[in-house]
């Protein structure tokens, strides 16, 4: 049995209270009136049975509801239907029973409470169909049969009639049980519907509560009526603060217009910044609103679910951030300045505004990091970023492009380009007074200077990388304009790239070619006059171009790489032609060192070491006569790995002086950490003697100090007797420079031993 049939028989036994009870009571009206008028005897029986039977169908039914699980519902339905059949043949047998046929009013009597039975039954049961058709045929059909015996027009009319309302009652009972079976039908539904609803409502509340996710709901007069936890979290807010809060009194209004929209029966959103009204914490906030609608689709309000994604924009921030930042200085990087140079070009070719570039470089700045260490430098850089940050104006860009290159790009500066210029250089000035001030890093002192190039655009550049190159050019001519200066690129700069460009092409195949050659400057020792050596300096002699120096196309050779191919001809060269001068003047001049020139690149070079021994062996060099020449630069990358290099080529018996001393920062603290033979005074500090008391007593200095560690000591650039004479008095070792000897060919140095082969005299 479904659920719908035992739904059918236990609405069947809810009505068997009254339907039995009707019936006791109907057949107790029915003794009452035909008492003494029938058979009194068969009368009584008659009530005995009908009593009988609806006193057990009322237990039938007290039964069924005490324990309705007693049996089952098939069992239910057997004793239902049992009972029903018995005191509807019992009605059904009274119109034979109790006809009195004397008595119309009787036999009305008897139609009247027979009609009125069946009418009852169909309602009480008018879920059970089979039950009401059996109960109205079985009621019904006796009595049409006994009025159509009396065989009279008027009791077949009657009989006709009580016919035609047992067809109504018949379809009437089946509307009943069509529509009885429709509300059950509708109650289940309904039952499940809201059973299915608790059970939604239910996750509703749970996901309400227990989402990651801000919401609230408010009303169409915009007061919110219910939050979740999460969002009373995020703004920080109790659930007083905000039940009945006025959305209308929100002080950041941004918001507003999504939360009207679900007002206006249209979804809202909002993304971005939003500062609550309880903490005035200022968040980054995703907002989606919708309309809540009562069940004829009214809208009722809306529903607002918040998300808080301060955290993901603020990371989206910081790395948009870091892309177009410096790490270091946290100022603009070269993707940022070119998008803004970019930016400035459009403004130029819209409104002819001239703008600049300043090319900054620091001077030097490779010797402060190597010497000083990495920390100090990048704290320089840094300072140097404020200081510079300090006198721009608020429209102009500072970045960091590189090392020690910055880059100020400076907008606005003017219509016509001599004004430009102006601007721009006092600008260039400031920023040269700002880097003029000493900078205290740690317990240090640091005096830097920088240099400048300043380009234009329309001065023959046309995108942000043209400007950029001319300024960076500019700045090298300020560079070799003996730095801490500013420079404006001019138009003839392009000859110099172009010049620098066929210069390494050219190196590539002097070796080759056999244009390179060297030159040889006389080393005289102080206290005998005597020749003892040379230093090796390299001359390319190439049909190209009339006048190029070493100064030039070194810097260009080691910025290709190409010097590593040179400087082991050089090497080589210089050691195979010493070996021949010590033959040929053996006995005669005892020459014990050849110097030659080798730069960073070199050094850093993995093979040095091993070319440098195979060349050594391979000319036969007495390895005490070579010292290597290195500049301070070559020596601070890491001073442990320079060390141990200095130190492999200490062991392989050759000498190292360090050039140019005195030019670097931390000369002092190579002295003591590195391998060094020989200290070699820069001609800058000689040349300067006569003039500057400063000079002198830096030489005296540096020759204590060479004292001290047992260092020889060079002096380069030596080109004055006066000179001469303070260095010798100084009891400086070695004396090199134009007052003994310029740099000579190999022909004309062979010559000049010739002629100073005792002593030089000075
Ligand atoms: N890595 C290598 N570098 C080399 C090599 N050959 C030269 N160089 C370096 O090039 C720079 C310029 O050299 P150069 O033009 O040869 O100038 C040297 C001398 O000619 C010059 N000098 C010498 N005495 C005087 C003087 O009395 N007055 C004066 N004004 N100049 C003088 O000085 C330069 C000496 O150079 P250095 O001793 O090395 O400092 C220069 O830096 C060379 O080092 C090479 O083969 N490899």
């Amino acid at each position: 049995m479904n659920l719908y049939g035992t739904q059918l028989i236990d609405n069947a036994y809810n009505n068997l209270k009254i339907s039995s009870s009707g019936a006791f009571i109907n057949a107790t009206v029915l003794v009452g009136i035909f008492y003494n008028h029938v058979n009194n005897k068969e009368l009584l029986v008659w009530y005995f049975l009908i009593s009988s039977v609806s006193l057990l169908r009322f237990f039938s039914y007290k039964l069924y509801k005490k324990n309705n699980h007693k049996f089952s519902i098939q069992r239910w339905k057997q004793i239902f239907y049992g009972g029903l059949i018995v005191s509807s043949i019992l009605f059904g047998l009274t119109p034979f029973l109790f006809f009195v046929q004397q008595s119309p009013l009787h036999q009305a009597a008897l139609i009247i409470i027979i009609s009125g039975l069946s009418a009852g039954g169909v309602s009480s049961l008018s879920s059970l169909i089979r039950a009401v058709q059996l109960f109205l045929v079985f009621i019904l059909t006796p009595l049409i049969i006994k009025l159509l015996m009396q065989n009279t027009l008027l009791y077949n009319s009657i009989a006709f009639l009580v016919f035609l309302y047992l067809i109504l009652m018949l379809y009437i009972a089946k509307e009943f049980y069509k529509n009885y079976l429709n509300i059950l039908i509708s109650k289940q539904m309904y039952k499940k519907t809201a059973a299915e609803l608790s059970i939604s409502e239910n996750r509703f509340k749970t996901v309400f509560k227990q989402a990651p996710l801000g919401i609230f709901m408010y009303d169409t007069n915009m007061i919110i009526h219910e939050v979740n936890q999460e969002f009373m979290n995020f703004l920080e807010a109790s659930q007083e603060f905000l039940i009945s809060l006025d959305l209308h009194t929100l002080p950041d209004q941004r918001i507003f217009p999504s939360l009207q929209a679900p007002l206006d029966n249209i979804e809202g959103f909002y993304e971005g910044q939003y500062t609550t009204k309880f903490k005035q914490k200022n968040l980054w906030i995703s907002m989606n609103t919708s309309p809540l609608k009562d069940i004829n689709n009214n809208v009722i309000g809306g529903i607002g679910i918040v998300t808080d994604i301060t955290h993901r924009i603020q990371t989206q921030l910081q790395f948009e951030h870091q892309a177009k930042h410096d790490t270091l200085t946290d100022i603009a990087n070269r993707s940022l300045l070119l998008e803004k140079i970019e930016q400035e070009i459009i403004r130029y070719k819209r409104h002819n505004i001239i703008f600049g570039v300043i090319f900054l470089d620091l001077d030097h700045f490779k010797n402060i990091n190597d010497s000083l260490g990495h920390a100090v430098g990048d704290e320089l850089l840094i300072q140097t970023a404020h200081r510079l940050k300090d006198v721009i104006r608020v429209e102009d860009t500072i970045a960091r492009i590189g090392g020690d290159e910055f880059v100020i790009l400076l907008p606005d500066l003017a219509n016509e380009m001599q004004f430009a210029a102006t601007n721009a250089e006092r600008i260039a000035e400031k920023i040269h007074n700002i880097l003029s001030k000493s900078f205290k890093i740690n317990d240090l002192t640091l005096n830097v200077s920088a240099s400048l190039g300043i380009a234009f655009i329309g001065n023959g550049s046309q995108s942000p990388d043209d400007i950029l190159k001319y300024a960076d050019i500019a700045m090298y001519e300020a560079k070799k304009a003996g730095r801490n200066t500013t420079k404006f690129y001019q138009h003839k700069m392009d000859e110099w790239i172009s010049r620098r460009m066929a210069i390494e092409n050219g190196l590539r195949d002097a070796v080759k070619n056999q244009e390179l050659e060297l030159h040889y400057q006389p080393i005289i020792d102080f206290a005998t006059s005597k020749v003892i050596g040379a230093e090796a300096l390299l001359r390319w002699n190439t049909p190209k171009f009339n006048d190029v120096y070493p100064d030039e196309f070194i810097p260009i050779a080691e910025e290709s790489g190409l010097i590593l191919e040179i400087g082991k001809w050089v090497l080589q060269t210089a050691l195979k032609q010493f070996v021949a001068w010590q033959k040929e003047f053996t006995g005669v001049i005892e020459l014990q060192k050849i110097a030659v020139n080798i730069s960073a690149h070199q050094f850093e070079n993995s093979n040095f070491l091993h070319d440098v021994d195979s060349i050594i062996k391979k000319t036969n060099i007495k390895p005490s006569c070579l010292e290597l020449e290195l500049v301070e630069s070559a020596l601070v990358e890491n001073l442990k790995t320079v060390s141990t290099r200095m130190q492999k080529l200490r062991d392989l018996g050759v000498s190292i002086s360090i050039d140019d001393f005195g030019t670097g920062y931390s000369s002092l603290s190579y002295l003591k950490k590195l391998p060094f033979t020989t200290l070699k005074i820069d001609k800058s500090f000689v040349m300067d003697i006569q003039n500057d008391v400063d000079d002198k007593e830096l030489i005296s200095a540096i020759l204590m100090i060479a004292q001290t560690f047992n260092f020889e000591v060079v002096a380069e650039g030596v080109e004055t007797q006066e000179q001469y004479l303070f260095l010798k008095e100084k009891k400086c070792t070695y004396l090199q420079g134009y007052y003994c000897s310029k740099p000579l060919p190999n022909e004309q140095f062979i010559q000049f031993l010739r002629k100073n082969s005792v002593r030089y005299s000075f």
